[in-house]
């Protein structure tokens, strides 16, 4: 564990009392649980700042929503978010340079792409009714599914037709292997981490990340070659991700391998997120069958009556959202929020200083107040009956200083609107669809990697046509 003087005026958190192991001893305590070292450090320093030990360094995490806030107001130039994922997945190897570097995609998914949800929908409807027929179908009697798989696939040929359009949507070798790359670039980070700087450009040829990069390269580089034609031709004539990063590429950033690299930076965002999201609402459905699927089943064929998905009809779907936004909140990803990696000391009003290259992040237990149970419990149609009540209900896709499943502030995920709608919409169509419950004696784990909190992948959930 490195250690500092620069973050000893912070207090750490289940560090341990052996002399010279005391900081190896709070890694253990941190990885082994998490969660109980977030709460415990609130009811420490509840308006503070405490730091917790990694194998590696020492992460400094806020629990007060004034301090999220004063953090993430801070410049890019002095609390980065590009180097705080770079350090987590070392994108700037893994996935390339020009990802780093160049990043403008992000306002492509914010501006473009968000504005496209509407003109997405009919197709994705098309593609999620055919991928349930064949995956699930219309089973008389209750059958086992092994629904993450089943979620991954459709999430990925969805994703992607927005992305790419169906020739790139079914293409089933590059969708599998687009799933299979952010696996490789997780693995291929842990080999680059710990890589000096100067070998990292050349370690990263040696990476299974690379090999895979290259793989899609052959799968889907020669119809990337084809749109960049027609577009030079003046002949484009769809409107997709990849279209709108043709139009508006830097030069370099304008090649056939280059859009491929992009392609697969947005899979990486979007692809597991989104499967990881909507698998747990779905556990979370079936844990209590009874008590959500007839409303939610009620409002859809209010709404939806005939089956014609649009925007407006999804974002009608009050309960629907309200269900998502709880599950955002109890179920979020991830235990930590928004992390910020330092370029410069940042001081906080209280005087706290966040040493540059150390980390800041926002502790999810604590700031979606899930320290207690009561607050914990999860009550999926908590916001729509803010709505019942005359009262604005807060969106699944609203972000704020308590409510961090999509972070918050300026680099708030710019992929959210899409996600929530296309998360809704496949969710819906299940709803109508299927019976769905947990199979006796079973229930949905956690599995805890590092600050990610995932939903098990493997658990088969009994789902029958709907009666
Ligand atoms: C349910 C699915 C998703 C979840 C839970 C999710 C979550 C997040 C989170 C927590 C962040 C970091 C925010 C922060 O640090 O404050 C983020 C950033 C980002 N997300 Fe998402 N995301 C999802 C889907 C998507 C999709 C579908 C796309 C693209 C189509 C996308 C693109 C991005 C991008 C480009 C960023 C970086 C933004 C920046 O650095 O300014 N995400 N996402």
């Amino acid at each position: 564990v490195v250690r500092s003087r620069k973050t000893a005026h912070i207090p750490s958190v289940r560090y341990g009392q052996i002399p010279g192991f005391r900081s190896w001893q709070g890694a253990y305590a941190y990885l082994r649980d998490p969660e109980a070292t977030l709460k415990e450090g609130y009811e420490k320093y509840p308006d503070g700042c405490f730091k917790v030990a990694t194998l590696t360094s020492e992460l400094i995490i806020v629990s007060s929503t004034e301090k999220l806030g004063e953090y993430l107001a801070a410049p890019d130039s002095q609390l980065n978010v590009q180097d705080a994922i770079n350090e987590g997945i070392q994108f700037q190897w893994t996935m390339g340079p020009g990802v780093y570097f160049r990043p403008y995609h992000i306002p492509i998914v914010r501006g473009k792409m968000t504005q496209n949800i509407a003109n997405m929908v009919p197709a994705l409807q098309e593609e999620i009714t055919g991928l349930l027929d064949a995956s699930i179908g219309h089973p008389a009697d209750f059958k086992e599914v092994a629904i993450h798989d089943v979620t991954i696939d459709i999430i990925a040929k969805v994703g992607n037709l927005a992305l790419a359009g169906p020739v790139v949507a079914h293409n089933q070798a590059y969708i599998d292997a687009a799933i299979q790359y952010t696996l490789d670039l997780m693995v291929s980070a842990e080999f680059l981490r710990p890589t000096p700087v100067v070998a990292k450009d050349y370690v990263a040829y040696l990476t299974p990340a690379y090999r895979s990069k290259k793989k899609c390269e052959k799968m889907i580089g020669g119809y990337i070659q084809e749109r960049l034609k027609a577009t030079d031709a003046g002949e484009a004539k769809t409107q997709d991700m990849l279209q709108w990063l043709i139009d508006s590429a830097p030069p370099e950033e304008r090649t056939m391998p280059q859009l491929n690299e992009r392609l697969l930076a947005l899979n990486v965002a979007a692809i597991h997120t989104t499967t990881m999201t909507l698998t747990n609402a779905i556990y979370t459905l079936c844990t209590e069958p009874e008590k959500y699927l007839p409303a939610l089943r009620e409002e859809v064929h209010q709404h939806i009556p005939d089956s014609q998905f649009t925007k407006e009809r999804i974002d009608s779907l009050s309960k629907l959202d309200s269900f998502f936004r709880e599950c955002g909140r109890v179920g979020a990803i991830g235990t930590l929020a928004s992390g910020r990696l330092a370029r410069h000391d940042f001081t906080f009003k209280n005087g706290t200083v966040i040493p540059k290259g150390y980390m800041v992040s926002g502790s999810i237990p604590v700031l979606h107040k899930l320290v207690s149970p009561e607050e914990a419990q999860f009550d999926g149609f908590r916001y729509s009956r803010m709505a019942e009540e005359g009262k604005k209900q807060m969106q699944a896709v609203s972000t704020s200083n308590d409510y961090l499943a999509f972070g918050h502030g300026r680099h708030a995920c710019p992929g959210r609107f899409f996600a929530a709608s296309e998360m809704k919409q496949i969710f819906a169509n299940m709803i109508v669809r299927y019976d769905m419950k947990l199979t006796l004696g079973t229930k949905p784990m956690r599995l805890y990697i590092g600050p990610a909190k995932i939903p098990e992948t493997k658990l088969k959930i009994q789902m029958r046509a709907a009666q």
